[in-house]
């Protein structure tokens, strides 16, 4: 964040794509947090795994975990894009809310001043800033980097006055339900931070799954906490 920031003093009175920006710090933060590298030389990294297998049509099983190096070149792609466009997104909504919300920009400057003043934030202190908290949250409601997920029925279950056969593939729509005026009322589609004041059971009348942008149940978002850090 310190290498962006610094690049952006340069820009000072200028325009910035921030999409992309956020892209290339997201990229790098998930490569030096997960895999203790640079993005390039992460991906070199897996284009080596990659090319092991093709080279030698091996299918290399490590001993003890029944998971081939295939498997393994799988997880780390999913955990590329699990942990970075989604962060780039909501970074990107969020910078965009605050433009068209100046009040609480304003807000959120105010509280890293008070907190951090001239020092760089640290990842202790982070958890105490409740405003931006708020924010993040409301932006996350209304613009959920992912947009819903899918489950496979195995065998037919009730749900609620719902019953729903085998075979069935089920859509919960993270957008619709986090937008639905029934849960979040008639302002349900205006950015208002607010709402998030009293922490999230509150603000979802304890329905905690009419707020769920990181899913919910055994598997949900591993990178939830880290995502919001
Ligand atoms: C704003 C940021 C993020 C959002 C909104 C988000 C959202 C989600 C959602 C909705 C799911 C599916 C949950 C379900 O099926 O019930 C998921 C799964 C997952 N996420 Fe995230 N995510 C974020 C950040 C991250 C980060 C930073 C990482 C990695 C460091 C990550 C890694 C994963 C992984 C590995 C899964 C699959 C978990 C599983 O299937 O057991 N995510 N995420």
């Amino acid at each position: 964040a310190e290498t962006m920031l610094g690049r952006w003093k340069n820009h000072v009175g200028q325009e910035i794509e921030v999409f992309q920006e956020f892209r290339l710090l997201t990229a790098e933060v998930i490569s030096r947090t997960a895999f203790g590298s640079s993005y390039l030389q992460g991906f070199e990294m897996l284009m080596k795994l990659s090319s092991l297998l093709v080279n030698f049509d091996l299918k290399l099983k490590l001993p003890g975990i029944r998971i081939s190096i295939d498997d393994i070149v799988d997880e780390c792609k999913s955990f590329y894009f699990a942990g970075q466009e989604t962060v780039n997104t909501l970074l990107s909504w969020t910078v965009f809310l605050l433009a068209l919300h100046n009040d609480w920009q304003e807000e959120a400057r105010k509280e890293v001043l008070q907190l951090f003043g001239k020092e760089t934030p640290n990842p202790n202190d982070l958890s105490k800033l409740k405003t931006m908290s708020m924010i993040i949250n409301e932006s996350l409601r209304l613009y959920s980097p992912i947009l819903y997920v899918t489950r496979s029925i195995e065998r037919t279950v009730r749900l609620g006055k719902l019953i729903v056969p085998a075979d069935v593939e089920l859509i919960i729509p993270f957008l619709a339900i986090q937008h639905d005026l029934q849960f979040w009322g008639q302002d349900a589609h205006l950015f208002k931070p607010d709402r998030f004041s009293e922490g999230v059971a509150k603000a979802t009348n304890n329905n905690m799954a009419t707020f769920i942008p990181f899913g919910m149940g055994p598997r949900n978002c591993v990178g939830l906490h880290f995502g919001t850090t």
